[in-house]
This record gives C-alpha cells, structure tokens and sequence, in this order.
C-alpha cells in the first residue's frame, strides 16, 4: 500500500454544523514530532467558544432532526460516518502519523478500530429502542413502574494524544448512539484527526450541534467545558493530574465524570512458558507498541528467577532488533514519542533511575541513526528497587523496568505494589495459576498469554489512581443514558392516606 503524502488540511472549530473562527481567533502549531518541524495549525478555542458550542448542543436537543431521533435512525448516521471513516483510511493514516508519530501500518489499524467502533455502536443505538422503555414488576397492583433510558444531554468529552481519533471515537460514538448531544475537547498535540471527523460528519449531515469539535489548550478549553453549568457529563482521558483537577471541578457542580487515566501495569512470567519467543514478544508488545505511549502499558516485568537471565538475554536480542525510523517508513515498529515536553519527562525519569542505582541494561538514550525528532531508544531497566521512581511513576514512553521474584505470592505482591489498577498480564502455561492471578491482580484488565489486545466490545477502564467507569461495549453507552423511573397511580379507588373531610 503506497503511503500518501498529505498537507495538513486548514480547519477552524466545528460548531454547529459549521467551520467557525475562534472568538479570540487564536491558533497553534502542529508539530510533526518525527522531523520536530510546524506543518499546520489548529485553532485555539477559549470560554467563549465553549459556551457557543455547548449552547448549539442544548439547541440540537431541541430539535426533532437530533433530539427526538430513534436509535435507528441515529444508526444510519454512524454507519454513514464509519463508511467515511473508511474511504478515507489512507489519508487520516497518514495525518494521524505526521500528527502523532506513530507508526503508519498502526495508524491505520487504529483507523479500522475506529470503523468498527461506529459500526458496534450503531447496533447498539439500534437495540436501545427496544430497551428505552421497560416495565419493573412491583408487588402491588395499584401501581404500574417503568424504566426509561433516555439521553443523559450534553456531554463534554476530553480526549488525550496516544491514539487520537480512536480515543475520540471511544466516547464520541456511544455518545451519539445514547442521543446525546456532544462538545469534543482533542489533545493539543494531536487534534488533526479529530477535527476530520467534524468534516466526516458535516459531510454525511449529522444534524447541526449533534458533535461539536473545539481544539484547543487543556485550561483554556477544556477547564471551561468542565466547569460550564450546561454541561451534564465529563468524560475524559489523561493523565492522573488532569483527571484530578477535572473531578474537582466537576465536583463544585455535582457534575458526573469517568475518568480513564494512567498506569503502570506488570507483566508477570514463570518459567514454564512454551516458547520464550512468544513471550518475548508479548513482553515487547506490551510495552514498546504506540513508541510506548500505552495507558495500559505492562511497563514492569516481573520475572521469575529460575528463567530471568535467558529471558532477558532474548528479550535484548529481540529489542535490538526493534527497526526505529520515520514513522512513515513501511516497516517502521518504534517511531517518536509525542513531544519534545515527553521526550525530556522519559529521558529524566531514565536518568533519575541511573542515579538511583538501576541498571540501564539497554537503550535510555535518543538513537544514534536520527538526528531531529523525539527519539528515544527502547530502553529496558534492570536492578530496579521497588522504591524507585521508576518502579512506581508512569513513563509513557518505550522504557521497561524488570524484577525478579521466586514464589507466586511474591509474584502477586510485586504485580499489585502500585498505586495504580489498569492493566495487569500473566504469561504461564498453568491455567489455574493463570485464574489464581486473574483474581489476585487489583485491575480493570487482565490479559492472559498476551498484553494489550483490546477489542471494542468488553469493558475498558480500572480502579485506584487509573480511574473508574468503564469505556467500549455496552458498558460505555451506560455513561450517555439517564435512568428515569416512571411510577403511575393505575386504581381509581382513594388513596386514602389522610381522612376525607365531610362528604362535598
Ligand atoms: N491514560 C491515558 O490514556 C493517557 C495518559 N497520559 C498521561 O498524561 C501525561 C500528560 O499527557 P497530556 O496529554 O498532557 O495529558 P493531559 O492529561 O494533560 O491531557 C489530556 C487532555 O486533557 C486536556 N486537559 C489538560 N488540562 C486540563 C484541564 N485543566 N481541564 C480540562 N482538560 C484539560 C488536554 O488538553 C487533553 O485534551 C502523559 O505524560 C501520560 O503520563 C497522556 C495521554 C493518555
Ligand atoms: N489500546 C488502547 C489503549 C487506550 C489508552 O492507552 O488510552
Ligand atoms: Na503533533
């Protein structure tokens, strides 16, 4: 497949169904973070743009065209988006690329993920009519009590950079499919995707206000969407920090959030694995797959003792073997980290090992073979002490860290010696081991012989400092519905609580 060449198209905010300039008409670079050049710009929205954007999607609520639509007509729109999605597959792979970094052939299985997310909640949107009204059986006859799900109403979505328009998609999907109406806040560092959606979408005619798309800084943009009155739901993904500023102030408004934040998940081995090259590779995957910028990331390996040195002597071999380039290079498996802010936070927390006595067993450094763009090698950290920081702080970013242990309880108290609870993997030919641990590992997210796979139709989400409220499946329209419960008086005897005054 020939890689096209692309410009970075010129987008202002998507509002209402139309382009619009930002009130304060302020814009930003796009960094390409492989050659650190500025290939475009996107427009900076502020608290003006967000009122206007959200008072759009209360209008759009209004309106028969969007607010009284049926899950199956709402359907047709998803479907007409994943169709669009996917004639431009090559283009938006290419943009998300020179946008983010990430490898091209990723990029574009990231686009199919996002066909089949519209598609799977086009489905979705259709089975809700047949559930937004259901009866609730009571013990009485004089009452009769139903269940409507409905529309929660406008919803703020907060997306991060990893992975751009799969990120957006998670929550802009099941949002339109639940019949909300939604106002998307993108990364700063790598918006280009999504604002193409607000084109996807104007172009296939979802109703005006239905999605609005308003790129932007975090506390220029997304504070205000978090705080504004009109807004009824956050939904975000990012870092701890951000998740906590963005509870505290939906929180002054009693104002639901799910946040699906970071991680620092392990990746256990036992030494009756079949075939060591698969388990190299899983553990590669894991942690070096999107350069290494995976919330879920098994970004600790925690090895038992008895096969420790032959692992990680394969595991260098497989790791040098890793092909860093230009992301647009066909074969391309490790491309730049998102910025030049990213690329100086891995390397410091690189050399803060070195300075805590951790061994840098291999990479730590950009590589030698590329001069410009946020390169860092795959780097794999050994002789690491369970106080160090980079045992316990997320890096986002292509660096392992590795243990030993002897036992399996061991085993489990090293996996879970972390403040956060997103991921957790356990590569060993016992099953039952493999169940034990399942139950053991405090996480939203257990992978069994593998790391990282992720389908769109069970839950995604964890506990502790990763977050909480799920994201994909159905799981996921749950946080874009209202539960009203509808309870009527059927009898036409008196209530007969209080005592009648005298006959009229
Ligand atoms: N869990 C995940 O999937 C991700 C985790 N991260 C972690 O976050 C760290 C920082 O990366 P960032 O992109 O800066 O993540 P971030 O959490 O700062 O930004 C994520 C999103 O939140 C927005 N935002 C920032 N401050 C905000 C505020 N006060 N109110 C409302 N919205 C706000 C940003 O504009 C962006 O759209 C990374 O180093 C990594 O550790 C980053 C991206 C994804
Ligand atoms: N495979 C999708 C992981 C989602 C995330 O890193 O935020
Ligand atoms: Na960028």
């Amino acid at each position: 497949m020939a890689i096209p060449n692309m410009r970075i198209p010129s987008r202002q905010l998507f509002i209402d169904g139309e382009w619009r300039e930002p009130v304060k008409k302020n814009r930003l670079p796009v960094i390409n973070p492989a050659t650190e050049e500025i290939i475009g710009d996107i427009p900076a929205s502020t608290a003006e743009d967000v009122d206007i954007a959200v008072k759009a999607a209360r209008r759009a609520l209004g309106r028969n065209d969007w607010g009284s639509t049926t899950g199956a007509q709402r359907a047709k729109y998803l479907r007409a988006i994943a169709a669009k999605v996917l004639e431009k597959r090559p283009e938006l792979a290419t943009l998300e690329t020179i946008d983010n970094g990430k490898p091209w052939f990723e990029a574009a299985s990231d686009i199919d993920d996002v066909v089949a997310c519209f598609e799977y909640y086009a489905d979705l949107a259709e089975a809700l009519d047949s559930k937004s009204k259901t009866e609730v059986k009571l013990h009485l006859d004089s009452f009769k009590t139903h269940v409507y799900k409905e529309p929660l109403g406008v919803v703020g979505l907060i997306t991060p950079w990893n992975y751009p328009l799969l990120m957006t998609t998670w929550k802009v999907a099941p949002a339109l499919a639940a019949g909300c109406a939604a106002v998307l806040k993108p990364s700063e560092l790598a918006s280009i995707t999504s604002l193409e959606l607000g084109e996807i979408c104007r172009e296939v005619g979802l109703p005006p206000g239905a999605l609005n798309i308003l790129t932007g800084l975090g506390h220029e943009a997304g504070s205000p969407l978090v705080s504004h009155p009109d807004v009824d739901k956050i939904a975000f993904t990012g870092s701890g920090p951000t998740g906590i500023k963005i509870m505290t102030a939906a929180a002054q408004l009693v104002k639901p959030v799910t946040l699906e934040l970071g991680g620092k998940s392990p990746l256990v081995v036992f030494d009756d694995i079949p075939n060591i090259d698969i388990a190299v590779e899983w553990t590669l995957f894991g942690c070096f797959w999107t350069n290494g910028q995976i919330c879920s990331a098994t970004s600790r390996l925690i090895i038992q003792d008895t096969i420790a040195s032959q692992f990680l002597d394969r595991l260098l071999e497989w790791t040098k073997n890793i092909k860093i380039s230009d992301p647009l290079e066909e074969d391309c498996k490790l491309g730049p980290v998102i910025s030049r802010g990213q690329y100086e936070k891995v390397l410091k927390l690189i050399s803060t090992a070195k300075n805590e006595g951790a061994t840098i067993l291999y990479g730590g450094e950009r590589p030698q073979h590329l001069k410009k763009g946020y390169y860092i090698q795959p780097t794999i950290i050994t002789d690491v002490d369970t106080s160090m920081e980079i045992w316990k702080e997320e890096v986002f970013g292509p660096v392992l860290c590795v243990k030993t242990f002897k036992t399996e309880e061991e085993a489990i108290e090293l996996a879970n010696d972390t403040k956060y609870g997103l991921g957790a993997a356990i590569l060993s030919k016992d099953l039952e081991r493999c169940e034990r641990f399942t139950k053991a590992f405090q996480s939203g997210i257990v992978w069994i012989n593998c790391s990282q796979p992720c389908f769109w139709q069970p839950p995604w989400g964890g506990k502790k400092r990763s977050g909480f409220g799920r994201e994909l499946g159905e799981w996921s329209l749950e946080n874009y519905l209202n539960i009203k419960q509808v309870t009527q008086y059927v009898s036409d005897e008196p209530w007969a609580f209080y005592k009648s005054p005298s006959k009229l």
